[in-house]
């Protein structure tokens, strides 16, 4: 299967302002907003998976009465099987963990989905992808870390690009149905060979949220990639 056109782009309100998040989510898109935001991408923090702390389930249910854009979890947690299952319960659209939080995915995706959310598997730039390729068919979307989770703005890793171009093949082919997503760098510098390499989502949060207008980067972002599609 080819990438999904028109390319989805999911800007991270990591790096929107905290205190407006429900008019930093309506300058993404939304309300019938032409070119928008097709997710916005949440993050999740627990200060023990990450070094970092941001927001939990309460934030995302406020979140999710105040939009209409499907909303994707990233959580960068411990224990995502006791964690993970509420999102789906309050209506995310998209649940993603960590591979690397714990020992048996499958039955979190397994309750993920039965909450009634798509189910994602995030891995670490540096975490091979081999050893979870069995296990895909449980998931719907694989999210490729380009930068180590845990905070916004840093350096795009291009190497991690080499994971995103053995999954598109194992996509196209058919062996996999799994939507291909990347987190981390990503901004106009970026997207280009994130594109090239076959990613279907892209998170972008300071690309998104540093613009003067947020909607405009969601909409240069997604042209980039239509661009080198075509
Ligand atoms: O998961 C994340 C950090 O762990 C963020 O989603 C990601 O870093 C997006 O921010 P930026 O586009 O600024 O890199």
């Amino acid at each position: 299967m080819a990438p999904v056109n028109p390319p989805m782009i999911a800007p991270s309100i990591l790096s929107a302002d905290f205190a407006h998040l429900a008019d930093e989510i309506d300058a993404i898109g939304g309300h019938g907003m032409v070119g928008g935001a097709d997710w916005v991408h949440v993050d999740v923090m627990d200060a023990h998976f990450v070094p970092n702390l941001t927001l939990g389930l309460p934030v995302v249910q406020s979140i999710l009465k105040t939009t209409d854009i499907p909303i994707d979890c990233h959580l960068m947690i411990d224990d995502p099987g006791r964690w993970a299952p509420p999102y789906a319960e309050a209506g995310a659209y998209n649940v993603t963990f960590h591979a690397e939080a714990t020992d048996d995915p499958v039955p979190v995706a397994k309750d993920i989905r039965a909450a009634g959310a798509k189910a994602g598997l995030s891995i670490k730039p540096n975490t091979p992808l081999d050893p979870y390729l069995e296990i895909l068919p449980a998931f719907d979307t694989l999210l490729v870390m380009s930068v180590e989770p845990g905070f916004g703005g840093q350096s795009f890793m291009p190497q991690v690009l080499d994971k995103v171009t053995r999954m598109r093949s194992l996509v196209d082919s058919g062996e996999l149905q799994i939507l291909i997503e990347i987190d981390g760098g990503i901004n106009a510098d970026t997207i280009e060979q994130a594109a090239e390499a076959g990613v279907d989502c892209f998170v972008a949060g300071s690309a998104v949220y540093s613009a003067a207008d947020p909607a405009d980067a969601v909409r240069n972002l997604r042209a980039q990639v239509t661009s080198v599609r075509s």
